[in-house]
């Protein structure tokens, strides 16, 4: 039956060139390979099984006000048929899928699926959850560029993405490329010491996150080489904006046991400038990842910072953690200057008492921030790295 589909599915492409649009779905490659699609949001039936929803592919997914519409195609297909799994890696057109019993596929996606999504590079990305097909190993071939360390034991192809949260995102050339997907939390690391704590950097991590409604966790590492009363007023500051924050040594083993828990039943990215002890830390909290983590901080300086792959690591105690170059190194994403301080917990209340509705409470006159600022309400340190932020990145 697959092979009959994928043959049919071959045809398909060759008479269209291997570009399907949405205009060539006529009745005959419906029926040629049972996709049923239904457009439910332009109201255009196609036919009566599926679904294709318009949804914001940004950081930020509801996020009004930042970067633009794509397309995330749904298509509903009979379950019972397929396995269900994450994407843990996408390389080039295959991705390796873990599936819930624990085998991972190498799998294609179908091409109706590419065909609908705006941006086909980021059909499927690191993270997504996906229901597939599962497939002859003698199928068409779809045994290329699979590394030498992955025991990938079969062949499948996508035919569904479940819908996505916890969205990060890259802009380049002007356009919104999904790097990974389904991040449900992001550690925020940061050391003590070696290198020294950068609240700045901490901040726009912490906007990254609340732009992509993704919850943060500040990690202050390397404890062990400091007074933690150095760090009181700091820790203070973000622990009474709400934010957790969680000391932590990766050589005395201090909060590690906690970190562990914290990560055992979600996906989560880690953040950090380099040194901070992420790859410490991941080490601390299951040796048996030491391998898999080190051949990433141990490859040569230029490869590592020329690979942009994200990688999805499953965790033997439940839970995965991404391990994204682009993540690590954490910039300002698709946020615009008027939105940053709606973005900050201890900025946002005072936001809607300026004067000017577009107030960047920066030299404005009647501005509520600038008044909290002054009468002590908003701490000093929290509004100086507001308008660093906006000088340096965003005007
Ligand atoms: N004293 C102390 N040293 C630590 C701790 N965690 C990590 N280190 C050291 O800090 C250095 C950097 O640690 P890594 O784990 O490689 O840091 P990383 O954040 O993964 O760095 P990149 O891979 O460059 O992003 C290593 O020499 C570690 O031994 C800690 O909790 N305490
Ligand atoms: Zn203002």
């Amino acid at each position: 039956m697959a092979k009959k589909k994928g043959k049919l599915r071959a045809e398909f492409r060759k008479k269209h060139q291997g570009r399907v649009r949405k205009r060539d779905l006529t009745r005959e490659f419906r029926d040629d390979v049972s996709s049923r699609i239904d457009d439910v949001e332009q109201g255009e039936r196609l036919s009566g099984k599926g679904e294709l929803t318009r949804r914001r592919t940004i950081a930020g997914a509801d996020n009004a006000s930042a970067g633009s519409d794509a397309l995330q195609v749904n298509v509903r297909v009979d379950e019972s048929q397929l396995t269900h799994g994450r994407v843990l890696s996408v390389h080039g057109l295959q991705s390796k899928v873990l599936a819930d019993d624990g085998r991972l596929y190498a799998c294609a996606v179908r091409q109706v699926l590419k065909s609908l999504a705006t941006d086909q590079r980021g059909v499927v990305v690191a993270g997504d959850r996906v229901w597939f097909r599962t497939e002859a190993r003698d199928g068409d071939g779809g045994q290329t560029a699979r590394r030498a360390d992955e025991v990938v034991t079969a062949d499948g192809m996508i035919e569904r993405i479940e819908p996505r949260h916890g969205i990060i995102c890259r802009t380049s050339r002007g356009k919104q490329h999904v790097i990974v997907a389904n991040v449900d939390a992001m550690l925020i690391i940061a050391s003590a010491a070696e290198p020294g704590i950068k609240p700045v950097l901490i901040d726009r991590m912490l906007l990254t996150a609340a732009q992509c409604e993704i919850e943060p966790v500040v990690v202050i590492n390397k404890i062990d080489l400091v007074d933690p009363v150095h760090l009181q007023s700091l820790v203070g500051v973000y622990a009474s904006l709400g934010y957790r924050v969680l000391p932590t040594s990766a050589t005395t083993g201090q909060n590690i046991e906690y970190l562990k828990a914290f990560l055992s039943n979600r996906q989560t990215a880690l953040a950090g400038q380099s040194g901070v002890g992420k790859s410490s830390l991941l080490n601390a909290i299951e040796p048996g990842l030491a391998l898999a983590v080190s051949s990433v901080s141990t490859e040569n300086s230029k490869g590592r910072h020329t690979t942009t792959a994200a990688k999805l690591i499953p965790l033997e105690e439940g839970g995965a953690v991404f391990d994204t170059p682009g993540i690590r190194q954490f910039q300002l994403w698709d946020i615009q200057a008027t939105e940053v301080a709606g973005l900050m917990p201890d900025l946002r209340p005072y936001v809607s008492g300026c004067r000017y509705p577009n107030c960047l409470h920066l030299h404005e006159d009647d501005c509520a921030v600038k008044d909290a600022v002054a009468d002590g309400r908003i701490d000093a340190r929290r509004y100086d790295a507001y308008c660093h932020l906006l000088e340096d990145d965003l005007l």
